[in-house]
């Protein structure tokens, strides 16, 4: 009876912590046209966390999310939705759990915004089911929330590119899902909308994973910070732990320093202009910190 028990606790255990991970992924690995392009990524994501994906150009932050959301599948690894293994879902299950955000959508010819956004509902209705008033408002609601109440009417492609992206989002909220995957979303906003759209994810309160080149938004908005360079992850944690001046200098070959923000205490990079390094993060030779150091400290001297 008492070894009954303790299983059953145990199973229990087991069965609330994989509850609290949204997202395990575990040894992905993907390779293209003869070349690794992802190599043995290993994470977890709790519930209601944003992880942020951030490294320099061609590191592989898309194709990962790519993997993530099933439109290219990996060579090796396995991806599990709230312990349940993703490449099992059927189409309409995983659009009901997992919804994306991209940079480039296609034309979406004369459909208004509302219509747009109202697509986000398709996994949730049967072929022949009418829409609804509850519906309406779940639009209606998304649309206020990314502040585009006054363009529910108009043609969808007539938006601007930052109207665009606050459409494409509030489409992905009315899906309803349990992850949300977002592919540099705050690309074509201005920075009083890249601030509101990024504390929108995270009041939206589900789990959010967004690659993002702006290490000082992606320090101050996510919970966890993935460094990838070279199709490797060569850092995953708070920010904090993950921003440091170092990393920053040898990934993405440029020289900065950080200090705390006076706001919420992770890093605020400034970067130094006029040294970084003239090869990319692959090419170039490995970090010289005295290097460095020796600038930033005449700059500090100069100032
Ligand atoms: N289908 C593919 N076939 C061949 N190579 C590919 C394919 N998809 C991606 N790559 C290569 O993989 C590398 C990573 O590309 P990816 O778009 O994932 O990088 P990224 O980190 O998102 O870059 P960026 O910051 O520039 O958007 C690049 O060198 C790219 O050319």
């Amino acid at each position: 009876m008492d070894e009954n028990n303790s299983d059953k606790q145990s199973r229990d255990e087991k069965h609330s912590a994989n509850n609290a991970c949204a997202l395990t992924v575990c040894d992905l690995s993907w390779h293209a046209d003869d070349r690794v392009i992802l190599s043995d990524i290993s994470f977890s994501l709790a519930k209601g966390e944003m992880l942020g994906i951030i490294g320099p150009n061609g590191a592989g932050k898309s194709s990962l999310l790519r993997c993530l959301y099933r439109y290219i599948k990996p060579d090796n690894g396995t991806i599990n939705l709230f312990g349940q293994n993703t490449s099992y879902f059927s189409a309409k299950e995983f659009a009901r759990q997992v919804a994306v955000v991209l940079q480039d959508t296609p034309h979406h010819f004369e459909l208004t915004t509302d219509q747009l956004v109202a697509i986000g509902l398709t996994p949730h209705k049967g072929p022949f089911d009418l829409t609804t008033s509850a519906d309406r408002r779940l639009v209606a609601d998304a649309l206020e929330k990314v502040g585009l109440t006054h363009k529910a009417g108009q043609v969808y492609e007539h938006l601007s590119g930052g109207e665009k992206q606050r459409a494409l989002i509030a489409r992905a909220i009315v899906q309803q899902p349990k992850l949300l995957i977002l592919d540099e979303p705050t690309n074509h906003l201005d920075i009083r909308y890249q601030i509101q759209v990024m504390e929108l994810l995270r009041e939206i309160g589900i789990s959010v994973i967004t690659s993002i080149h702006d290490l000082n938004l992606a320090s101050a908005m996510c919970d966890q910070i993935l460094l990838l360079d070279d199709g490797r992850c060569v850092a995953h944690g708070t920010p904090k732990s993950v921003l440091t001046e170092e990393r920053i200098s040898e990934v993405f070959g440029v020289c900065c320093s950080t200090q705390a923000h006076p706001q919420h205490g992770n890093p605020q990079i400034s970067y130094f202009y006029g040294y970084s390094h003239s090869e990319n993060a692959h090419g170039k030779s490995a970090h010289d910190k005295s290097q460095w150091d020796g600038i930033k400290r005449h700059k500090q001297d100069e100032d």
